[in-house]
C-alpha cells in the first residue's frame, strides 16, 4: 500500500503559541523532515504572510529534496469571487510546488456563519478551486475543516463537500478533526458512514486530528486502520492549542504495532535524532516524555523491572528502543532494586556480577541517603564515585584529601560583596594551603580548591562548572529543611553531574563540587 505520510510542522505546527520560525528554520526544518522520510512537506500559506512566500522562493534554488514534495497550503476561493482572480489562490500557484492542499468549509454551520454565504456556493467554492488547481498542473488536496462536527451536525451537506472535491479531481479529501474533539471509535465510526454514503474509497480520504482530547495520535492510526492511507502529522505534535497527531509516534506505531511500511528503509531509526533536532529548530525544549523518542521514553526507575530487564530488556520494553534511535537507561533511586545497581553500574563500566556484597551495600546506601535528600538519578558521576568506594580494595583512589576549608562573605560600605575561600589539602603526600576570591561563595571555593590542586593536576584547566542547580527541601519527621544542590561540570570531550546534601548550602555545594574534580581527575 502507498501511505502518504504527510508532514505539516511548518504550516500547522508553526500554529503552535510560542513558535516563530525563520525562513532559514523552515529550510533546516523541510531538510531534516525529508531526510526522516516524510512523503509531503506543508511549508506554510503562500501570499498570506511574507515569510511563507519567502520560503517558498528560497525553496526552488535551497532545498534539494529526496524523498518528500513541498505543498502550498491555503484555503478554496473566496466566495463570490472569480477564482481566475483570487490573489490568494494565484499565490498558491506562485509558491510553484507540485501539490497544492487547500482547506475547505465542510461543516454548514460554518459555512452559512463565519464564510456567510450558502452551501451551494461553498460547493462552488471547492470545486472551482480543485478544477483550476489541476487545470495549472497541480496535484490538490481538501482538507475538509470540521469534517467530523460536520457530518455528525448534518452528513448529508458534509459528504457531499467530500463528494464535490473528489469529481473536481482532487486526488485526497483529508477529513480534518480541526477543533479535536473526537475519540478513537467515533472517528472509525464516521469514515465507514461516509465511505457508505459518499462511494468514495477509503484509499481517497486522509486525516488530519488536532489533539484536544489528548487523542489525536489514537485517533490518526484508527483512521489508517479503518483504510484511510494518508495521514497529516507534525513533528514532536507541535500545534495550535494542545498540537497535533505526533509524527514521531504515529509513524512508530504504524510500523512497529500494526507492520505498515510508512517510512523508506533506514528512516525511522532517525526519529529521535530528528525530534530532538527540531525542538532545538522550534527553541522549545524537548519533551523528557515524549514516547518512543523522549530522553525518558525507555528509562526505567523501579528496581523490580531492573531485574526483569537483567534477563532480557524486551522484558519491559514495549520495543527496542534502538527502532527509533533511542536508548534505555536505568535510573538509580530509592525504588533501585539490586538488579538496577548492577545494571546501572555495568552502563557506567563497572561489572558487579562478581560482588554480591558490594551491591547489598550500594543499594542499601542509595536508598539512606535519598531518604535524607540525595538524588542520584541526575547525578551518574556521584553515583559511581559512591560504587567505586564500596569495591573491595576501593579502586578509586581519592586524588587529594581535605584538610579543611573557610570561607567568608564580605559587604562592604559601598555595597560590594567580596567572598574569600581558603582550602587545606593533602595531595600526593605534600600539604596545600590556597586562597581564593570570587563573586559568590561557592565560586571563591571552587578557585581556591582549583589552585591548590593545579600544581599536581594541571588538567583541570580544561575542567569548566557549566551548570549549578540549588533546591530546597522539606525536613521531614520534625528534621531541618536540606539543601540540595547538583553541579554539572564539562572538559573538552564530555559532562557529568554530581550531588550534594546538607543543611548548609555551601557545605551541599562543597560536597558536589569535591565530587566533581574528584571524577573528572579519575577519568582524564
Ligand atoms: C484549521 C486551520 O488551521 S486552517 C489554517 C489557518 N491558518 C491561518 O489562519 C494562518 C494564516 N492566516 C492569515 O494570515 C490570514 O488569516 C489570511 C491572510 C489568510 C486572511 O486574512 P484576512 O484577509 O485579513 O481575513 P481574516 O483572517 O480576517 O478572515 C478570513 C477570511 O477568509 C474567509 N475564509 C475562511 N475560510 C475560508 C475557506 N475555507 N475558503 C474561502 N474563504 C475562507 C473568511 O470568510 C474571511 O473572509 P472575509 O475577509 O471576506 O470575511
Ligand atoms: C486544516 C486544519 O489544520 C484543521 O482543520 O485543523
Amino acid at each position: 500500500m502507498d501511505y502518504q505520510v504527510f508532514d505539516t510542522t511548518l504550516r500547522d505546527g508553526a500554529q503552535r503559541e510560542g513558535i516563530s520560525y525563520t525562513v532559514a528554520d523552515k529550510l533546516a526544518v523541510a531538510r531534516l523532515l525529508d531526510e526522516f522520510g516524510v512523503g509531503f512537506i506543508e511549508g506554510g500559506w503562500p501570499g498570506a504572510m511574507p515569510k511563507d512566500t519567502e520560503f517558498f522562493e528560497r525553496a526552488k534554488t535551497e532545498l534539494d529534496l529526496k524523498h518528500a514534495v513541498l505543498v502550498a497550503f491555503g484555503a478554496t476561493r473566496k466566495a463570490g469571487v472569480d477564482v481566475a482572480t483570487d490573489p490568494q489562490v494565484q499565490a498558491l500557484l506562485d509558491a510553484g510546488t507540485p501539490v497544492v492542499c487547500v482547506v475547505a468549509k465542510s461543516d454548514i454551520r460554518h459555512v452559512e456563519r463565519a464564510l456567510r454565504t450558502t452551501g451551494d456556493e461553498n460547493l462552488a467554492m471547492v470545486r472551482d478551486t480543485v478544477r483550476h488547481l489541476v487545470a495549472n498542473g497541480r496535484r490538490a488536496f481538501v482538507d475538509c475543516e470540521h469534517f467530523f462536527d460536520g457530518f455528525r451536525h448534518d452528513p448529508a451537506y458534509t459528504a457531499s463537500v467530500v463528494k464535490t472535491a473528489i469529481d473536481a479531481g482532487a486526488e485526497r479529501v483529508v477529513m480534518c478533526d480541526t477543533n479535536g474533539g473526537m475519540l478513537p471509535s467515533m472517528i472509525t465510526k464516521a469514515i465507514t458512514e461516509v465511505v457508505e454514503r459518499t462511494g468514495v474509497s477509503p484509499e481517497l480520504l486522509g486525516i488530519h486530528c488536532q489533539n484536544d482530547t489528548a487523542c489525536a495520535v489514537a485517533n490518526t492510526v484508527a483512521a489508517v486502520e479503518a483504510g484511510v492511507q494518508h495521514f497529516q502529522c507534525t513533528a514532536n505534535g507541535y500545534g495550535e492549542r494542545p498540537g497535533n497527531a505526533d509524527l514521531f509516534a504515529v509513524v512508530s506505531n504504524l510500523q512497529l504495532k500494526l507492520g505498515r511500511k510508512v517510512l523508506p528503509d533506514g528512516c525511522l531509526e532517525k526519529a529521535t535524532r530528528v525530534s530532538t533536532a527540531l525542538a532545538e529548530i522550534a527553541n522549545i525544549a524537548p519533551d523528557t516524555h515524549q514516547a518512543y523518542v523522549g530522553a525518558a521514553a525507555f528509562a526505567h526507575k523501579a528496581g523490580l523491572h531492573a531485574s526483569a530487564i537483567k534477563v532480557d530488556p524486551l522484558l519491559y520494553n514495549h520495543v527496542d528502543p534502538a527502532v527509533v534511535g533511542n536508548d534505555m537507561r536505568i535510573l538509580v533511586t530509592e525504588m533501585a532494586g539490586r538488579a538496577s545497581i548492577e545494571l546501572k553500574s555495568r552502563e557506567l563500566g563497572i561489572d558487579l556480577a562478581g560482588h554480591p556484597d558490594t551491591l547489598s551495600t550500594v543499594t542499601r546506601r542509595v536508598k539512606d541517603l535519598e531518604a535524607v535528600g540525595w538524588s542520584f538519578e541526575a547525578a551518574d558521576a556521584s553515583f559511581e564515585l559512591l560504587v567505586r568506594s564500596e569495591l573491595p580494595g576501593a579502586e578509586y583512589a581519592r586524588p587529594f584529601a581535605l584538610e579543611s576549608y573557610r570561607v567568608q562573605v564580605e559587604h562592604r560600605e559601598d555595597d560590594t560583596v567580596l567572598c574569600e575561600a581558603t582550602v587545606k589539602v593533602r595531595v600526593h603526600g605534600e600539604r596545600v594551603i590556597a586562597t581564593a576570591e570570587g563573586n559568590g561563595p561557592v565560586n571563591a571555593l571552587d578557585e581556591a580548591l582549583r589552585t591548590a590542586l593545579a600544581n599536581h593536576y594541571p588538567q583541570l584547566k580544561t575542567f569548566e562548572l557549566a551548570d549549578f542547580k540549588v533546591r530546597i527541601l522539606e525536613g521531614s519527621h520534625g528534621t531541618n529543611a536540606v539543601t540540595r544542590v547538583l553541579v554539572g561540570t564539562s572538559d573538552h570531550n564530555r559532562r557529568w553531574t554530581t550531588v550534594g546534601v546538607h543543611e548548609n548550602v555551601v557545605e551541599a555545594s562543597w560536597t558536589a563540587l569535591v565530587d566533581a574534580l574528584t571524577y573528572g581527575l579519575g577519568k582524564s
